[in-house]
């Protein structure tokens, strides 16, 4: 390309490449913000604004989160600390634990096992608590030949006995599967330990005198989760801690 056609690109230049580009450009910018990037096209690069944005949003996710989790101890420490009642009773009398939740709450479920099958913060024997999130062949089969509402209700058919602990999350109280899998528990005398928010919906309706209600004073599901994780460790920590007593990792 001769000097006098690359002068032709610049802005300001009569130029139907120019031009075209140009048009281009205003289009991507008109579209809705989550499709303005073109991925796979070559890193792309934050405008100034955007920058300032993004960090002033992350500043009031984590003033926020901060916020409630201050406000929310004031509201939960108490159930938290019958939860951990119920599950160390349940534990020394030789039961279990099975966790159920979609997605996020999912994953909050296999920390939870994880932590009690392996380890919190102190090296003990192996507690029996088991996610039942994590077997993909048990979860479509369910759900493809019956529903996937009873994805986890079958599960605890199968493995709940009177005495265990169905450990419920759910952000909007309202998720079908962990509703069912509790009417499954509750028919079967085992409690119920239910983490949710937003006012506990339909699980708040559903739980008995002898279940434990830990329900995030917030409306927005992700601040709702990282209340949940906290408390997860919260019930680990005092397990530890009615199993050993409290004078380590103070
Ligand atoms: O983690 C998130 C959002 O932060 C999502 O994956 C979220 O867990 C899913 O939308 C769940 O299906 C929500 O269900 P629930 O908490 O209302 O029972
Ligand atoms: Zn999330």
């Amino acid at each position: 390309m001769d000097q006098a056609s690359i002068r032709n690109l610049a802005p300001g230049r009569s130029n139907d490449r120019y031009n075209q580009a140009t048009t281009i450009k205003a289009s991507i910018l008109s579209r809705k913000p989550s499709c303005r990037y073109r991925l796979g096209h070559g890193p792309q690069h934050f405008t100034q604004n955007t920058d300032i944005m993004i960090n002033q949003r992350i500043l009031a996710h984590f003033n926020e989160s901060a916020e409630l989790k201050a406000r929310a101890a004031e509201v939960l420490a108490g159930p938290i600390a019958s939860a951990v009642e119920l599950m160390f009773s349940a534990l020394s009398n030789g039961n279990k634990i099975l966790a159920c939740g979609n997605g996020g709450s999912a994953a909050d479920c296999q920390h939870f096992a994880a932590e009690l099958v392996g380890r919190f913060e102190r090296e003990r024997l192996p507690l029996p608590a088991l996610a039942l999130t994590t077997d993909t062949s048990i979860i479509t089969a369910v759900g493809n030949d019956y529903s996937y509402n009873e994805i986890f209700s079958k599960q605890v058919q199968a493995f709940g006995q009177a005495g265990d602990v169905l450990l419920a999350f759910s952000t909007s109280g309202n998720s079908a599967n962990v509703l069912a899998a509790i009417d499954v528990a509750l028919e079967r005398d085992m409690r119920v330990i239910a983490l949710t928010g937003k006012g506990g919906g339909a699980i708040g309706k559903k739980l008995t005198e002898a279940d434990v209600h830990i329900c995030v004073p917030h409306d927005r599901t992700a601040r709702i989760q990282e209340v949940h994780l906290l408390t997860i460790h919260c019930l680990c920590d005092g397990i530890d801690v009615a199993l050993f007593g409290g004078d380590a990792n103070d």
